[in-house]
């Protein structure tokens, strides 16, 4: 009983997609692919690429389909991947910071952070900020540049823990899960602040795709992926269904010029109270930038 939505063409327009090799980011892909745009996967899945490049292309008639190494768990690997992406001398008009893991077990990321936090959050928080030139360069007025950062419900039941990012005193995978999803909200909304006070013709948005069938779910407890394995057709969204979200939020004459939202099945919903908390916001974001050495320009820009 689903109707997929109707978006108007994107040509001369191109995305980035994470973690596009599979799931929600596959279907995003393809999605975006299918509207006409130039789609380029970044992701870690070296062996899979060409297949699913190949794939992509078939099913969407649509030759402007490309891979690119990214591996969001090494900052060297992110920077890498920018500066491939920049040589191409192509604008860059859609990020859709979509690649995850879920409750995978207490391991860390290249640079030694916690593997949720490191990967999930502060992989896009480096490579959003990189290409934070690119998009201001594409976007105009009328037409802007968009961020697309997928998030999730659990977020709802995460806590930021300041002082334990990376949940070295106490790791739950599920919490830590939820931190990184936490963490993506609020970046969001301090992007999508710094964007405006900039006048930046860039959105930030946030997208929660729903219960999606994927393989996500490959860490968590046995019973609840047999439950999925069994009762995933009725109960989950397909891919192709949770990737509407991020769709939409990519390319809606809707949300034209419009940022800051959490979007659930093409609707903005409040997301947990504390995401609001600018304090938090701007001490999440001087914390990452100090993590990752990347020049915190909210500083100056962002008093209020
Ligand atoms: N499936 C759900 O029910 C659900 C619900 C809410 C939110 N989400 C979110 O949707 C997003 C996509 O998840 P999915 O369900 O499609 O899962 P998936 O496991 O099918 O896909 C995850 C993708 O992330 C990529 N990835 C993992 N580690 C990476 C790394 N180090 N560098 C680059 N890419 C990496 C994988 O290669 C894969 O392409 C995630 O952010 C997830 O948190 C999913």
């Amino acid at each position: 009983g689903f109707a997929e939505p109707v978006f108007p063409p994107q040509p001369d327009r191109v995305a980035i997609v994470t973690g596009g090799t599979d799931g929600i980011g596959y279907a995003t892909a393809k999605q975006l692919a299918r509207l006409g745009m130039h789609v380029i996967i970044a992701g870690n899945n070296d062996s899979k690429a060409q297949d699913v490049v190949r794939r992509l292309k078939e099913e969407t008639l649509n030759d402007k389909v490309e891979f690119l190494y990214c591996d969001l768990a090494s900052l060297t690997s992110i920077r890498q991947f920018v500066q491939k992406f920049k040589k191409k001398k192509i604008p860059l008009h859609v990020l859709v910071n979509n690649a995850g893991v879920m409750m995978v077990p207490q391991r860390k990321t290249r640079d030694g952070f916690e593997e949720h936090f490191g990967l999930n959050y502060l992989g896009h928080f480096v490579l959003t900020n990189l290409l934070l030139d690119s998009l201001r360069e594409a976007g105009r007025p009328g037409r802007t540049a968009r961020v697309v950062t997928v998030s999730s419900a659990t977020h709802y039941v995460g806590e930021l823990r300041m002082r334990d990012l990376h949940g070295s005193r106490c790791y739950s995978p599920h919490g830590a899960y939820a931190q990184s999803k936490l963490a993506l909200v609020l970046f969001t909304y301090h992007l999508q602040r710094l964007l405006a006070a900039q006048g930046s013709p860039v959105t930030a948005n946030v997208a929660d795709p729903g219960v999606v069938d994927t393989d996500l779910y490959r860490h968590v407890f046995w019973g609840t992926r047999l439950i999925q394995k069994m009762l995933g057709w009725w109960a989950f969204k397909t891919p192709d269904e949770g990737a509407w979200t991020s769709v939409y939020a990519a390319v809606t004459p809707d949300l034209e010029g419009i940022g800051g939202r959490y979007l659930y099945n093409e609707k903005e919903t409040k997301s947990l109270t504390v995401t609001y908390d600018r304090d938090l916001q701007r001490q999440l974001w001087a914390t990452s930038c100090q993590m990752t050495s990347i020049p915190d320009v909210t500083q100056d820009t962002l008093l209020g």
